[in-house]
């Protein structure tokens, strides 16, 4: 198994935010997490990420219990949805960045850098400051930024909440593509239901500090704590309104 998170808890005060959190992840697949607001998925990534620390608990991965280590030990990028790019820098070195700090060769860096542009989709953004792109392009240059580095582990925190109906799709798209074409291995969160089943090779639910991982996504959707049914019953309630009405 690629991850493996075991027995992690954590407190703030008397509030238990994170109650025994276990599970585990294959490499190169992504796990969606969703629920409701307040119940600990942000704090989950931050402890994975190694920004927060757990009270307990471990956190494998590899083979390695990375628990103990700092954040630019672990090799785990955590990416959210106020992206984080450097304003004075161009498109291309915000995606370079991470190769400078290795003091690569020159051409190596930008062999890779054009060629995860152009899996990007940004060529011709590639002169660009961030404050001249829109929110998809800069969403995008974040990942580049991201997947460039080589993580072992990506965590995305509700990554296109921010962005249009439209723009979302094709970033959902993008992002499937990019996971197989850089071996990427995820934790996803978001409110989305859709997005959750789309994204998700695995799915789980998060209520109170506690995550329920589902053996699939039928069980997740018959789950009626997940608000599928709910969102099924309001949508087939509409259909049968309709033909009601045509009658
Ligand atoms: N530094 C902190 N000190 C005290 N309580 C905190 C702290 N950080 C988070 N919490 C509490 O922990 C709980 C979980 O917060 P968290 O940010 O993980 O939720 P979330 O599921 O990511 O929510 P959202 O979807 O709204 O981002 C909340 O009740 C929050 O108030």
């Amino acid at each position: 198994m690629f991850l493996e998170v075991k027995n992690i808890v954590k407190s703030f005060g008397s509030e238990q935010i994170i109650k025994e959190l276990n599970f585990t992840l294959n490499a190169q697949n992504t796990m969606s997490i969703l629920g409701k607001s307040g119940c600990g998925k942000t704090s989950m990534l931050k402890i994975i990420g190694g920004l927060l620390s757990p009270d307990a608990g471990e956190i494998i991965l590899n083979g390695i219990n990375v628990a103990n280590q700092s954040p630019k030990h672990r090799k785990i990028v955590y990416l959210y949805q106020e992206d984080l790019l450097f304003p004075h820098l161009n498109v291309f070195e915000n995606i370079a960045f991470g190769l400078r700090l290795k003091k690569l060769p020159e051409n190596e860096i930008i062999q890779k850098v054009n060629s995860i542009i152009a899996s990007l989709e940004l060529e011709d953004q590639s002169g660009k400051m961030p404050h001249q792109l829109s929110g998809g392009q800069r969403q995008r240059v974040s990942f580049g930024r991201a997947i460039i580095i080589n993580p072992a582990l990506l965590l995305l925190d509700e990554p296109f909440g921010s962005l249009d109906a439209g723009t979302r799709q094709r970033m959902q798209e993008l992002f499937k593509k990019l996971t197989k074409e850089f071996d990427i291995t995820s934790l996803f969160v978001t409110h989305d239901l859709k997005e959750a089943i789309l994204m998700g090779d695995q799915i789980a639910f998060m209520q109170k500090g506690r995550l329920k991982v589902y053996q699939d996504k039928t069980e997740f959707i018959n789950d009626k704590e997940t608000g599928v049914q709910d969102e099924i019953g309001f949508w087939d309630g509409l259909k049968s309104k309709e033909t009601i009405s045509k009658h």
